[in-house]
């Protein structure tokens, strides 16, 4: 898939913009705090209905405006769309895909796949299970958008059984009902978890193994609180989750919160054996990073059928030239759009395969190398 367009009102520091991207290499060129990642966020907005970079809307509206208008123009193998997104400051956001409104949010998944590779992906790695799960749901919930509607109903389930856990007081709790929903919904998590996990391992192990030319191993491992075992099945892991709470019951009564379940999973990365969080170089966390992101490409092509558009913010210039040549290399059907202040490190050669930007104060100009 690919974005052909984009149309950006108010939006961030925009005033007004109408761009066409190319099929393949999009470049925006510009010295910092210009507006490149403004447009790579823009785009990312359109995909996922929300910024990788505040949660709060009103931040997107330029300042001393009360709109922020967004439109992008999809094309994929069969069908063309049309995502809307307007931004008001004192209400919540309308969404429009072909001009009609959605009425859940959620419904936005799925129309424009996208994988994000930031400087602040290395958080994966480096920081606390939170951002794994973050990592491992956004995927998830674009390829199977039922994920992301079951997710938001086990949150919401799990909210109110840390309520009554936190009140309470000494007697006995019947935390049967709750119980009941969350293993309900948490199990069928956690089987789509596996599976993902799964395949992003086989495919990272991939990516890893040729990137550093057969010198690393990188594994991928699923560590989740509820004992489950590969062969488990969703009656299984319903089973499991069951129990664990059965047993976890007094502490959770002591703590006043819910112990065990998938909002507690996380992620364990081993390069030759060795975790990489703990152990890791620089260079083997960027690199583990760079291996997870072309196997989320890969996945979302199997799962979808068209790879999905891919942003690369501001990391050429973190990666060291054959990991860059690797990556460009590699790119060959991603749409990709790519922020940086410095062109020499991209080492593209040819005019035709890319459209090159220039980006000034919210003036974006198309450029031409000589
Ligand atoms: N709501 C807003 N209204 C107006 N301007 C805004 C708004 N939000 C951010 N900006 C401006 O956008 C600019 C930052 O844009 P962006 O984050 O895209 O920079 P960048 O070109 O990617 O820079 P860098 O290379 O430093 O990452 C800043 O000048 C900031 O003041």
């Amino acid at each position: 898939m690919m974005v052909e367009e984009i149309k950006l009102i108010d939006y961030r520091n925009y005033k007004q913009l109408q761009l066409q991207f190319h099929p393949k290499l999009n470049i925006f060129v510009g010295e910092n705090a210009q507006g490149k990642t403004n447009i790579l966020e823009a785009l990312y907005l359109c995909a996922i209905g929300k910024s990788f970079r505040t949660s709060k809307d009103q931040e997107l509206v330029k300042i001393l405006k009360d709109h922020a208008y967004i439109k992008t123009t999809i094309s994929k193998t069969t069908d063309k769309t049309e995502i809307e997104i307007l931004i008001n400051k004192e209400s919540s956001k309308r969404i429009k895909i072909n001009k009609l409104s959605l009425t859940k949010y959620g419904d936005l998944l799925g129309n424009l796949n996208v994988v994000l590779f930031s400087p602040e992906d290395l958080k994966i790695i480096k920081e606390g299970p939170s951002e794994r799960r973050r990592f491992i749901n956004n995927d998830i919930s674009q390829i199977l958008p039922r994920y992301y509607h079951t997710l938001t109903q086990y949150n919401k389930i799990l909210q109110q059984r840390n309520k009554v856990l936190k009140n309470y007081k000494g007697k006995t709790l019947d935390l049967e009902v709750w119980d009941e929903q969350l293993i309900e919904r948490g199990a069928w998590l956690i089987v789509y978890r596996k599976k993902f996990i799964k395949r992003i391992a086989i495919l990272a192990k991939l990516m890893h193994k040729k990137i550093t030319e057969g010198l690393e191993l990188l594994e991928v491992q699923y560590d989740s609180n509820i004992k489950i075992k590969e062969e488990d099945e969703l009656k299984d892991i319903k089973e499991k989750f069951k129990q664990a709470l059965k047993e976890i019951k007094p502490l959770e009564e002591k703590r006043g919160l819910t112990l065990v379940g998938p909002h507690r999973d996380d992620l364990i990365f081993k390069i030759n054996g060795l975790e990489v969080k703990t152990y890791g170089s620089q260079g083997q966390q960027r690199t583990t990073v760079l291996s997870l992101k072309l196997a989320e490409l890969e996945l979302m092509r199997g799962e979808v059928g068209e790879y999905p558009i891919l942003l690369l913010d501001d990391v050429m210039s973190e990666l060291d030239k054959k990991r860059q040549n690797y990556l460009i290399k590699n790119l060959k059907n991603v749409q990709t759009f790519i922020t940086t202040t410095m062109m020499e490190p991209l080492n593209i050669k040819s005019q035709e395969e890319y459209k090159l930007f220039s980006v000034c104060n919210g003036e974006i100009n198309r450029l031409s190398l000589k």
